[in-house]
């Protein structure tokens, strides 16, 4: 109905501004856009469900996130992705792991901080209805 239209409306605003603010963040540059699998030709072996930025704005945009759960279980796939096939002890997977981590750490604040739980439980009680 209108006023449940209007709630997934404002998240999906939600969830875009956070994207629009993680992408201006030059150490997530990584995590911008699909890693290449012509440039990494065995990415696909190692990793069953890439995720990045882009690919979750498509989803947003798609109404395919009903609530910030749905959302952050994609989101976290993409640092997951990067500790996962960049385990080397060595400088270059050392430093997209560190990335990694303040990415996961960066969208837990964002969360913890702006996100207010009625809103979530509202959009959860949405979901459950459907
Ligand atoms: C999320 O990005 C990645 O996992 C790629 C993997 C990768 C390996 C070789 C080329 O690309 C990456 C990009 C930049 N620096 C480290 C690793």
């Amino acid at each position: 109905d209108k006023q449940e239209e209007d709630v997934l409306r404002e998240l999906r605003l939600f969830l875009r501004n956070v994207i629009e603010r993680l992408s201006l963040d030059r150490r997530f540059r990584a995590f911008t856009k699909p890693v290449d699998t012509e440039e990494v030709p065995d990415y696909l072996m190692v990793i069953k469900k890439p995720m990045d930025f882009s690919t979750l704005l498509t989803n947003i945009d798609e109404h395919k996130y009903h609530t910030v759960r749905e959302f952050m279980a994609d989101a976290d796939l993409i640092w997951q992705n990067a500790l996962e096939y960049n385990p080397d002890n060595d400088p270059i997977d050392r430093h997209i792991r560190h990335r990694a981590c303040a990415l996961k750490d960066t969208v837990r604040a964002i969360i913890r901080d702006e996100l207010d739980g009625d809103f979530e439980r509202v959009c959860e009680e949405i979901r459950e209805s459907r």
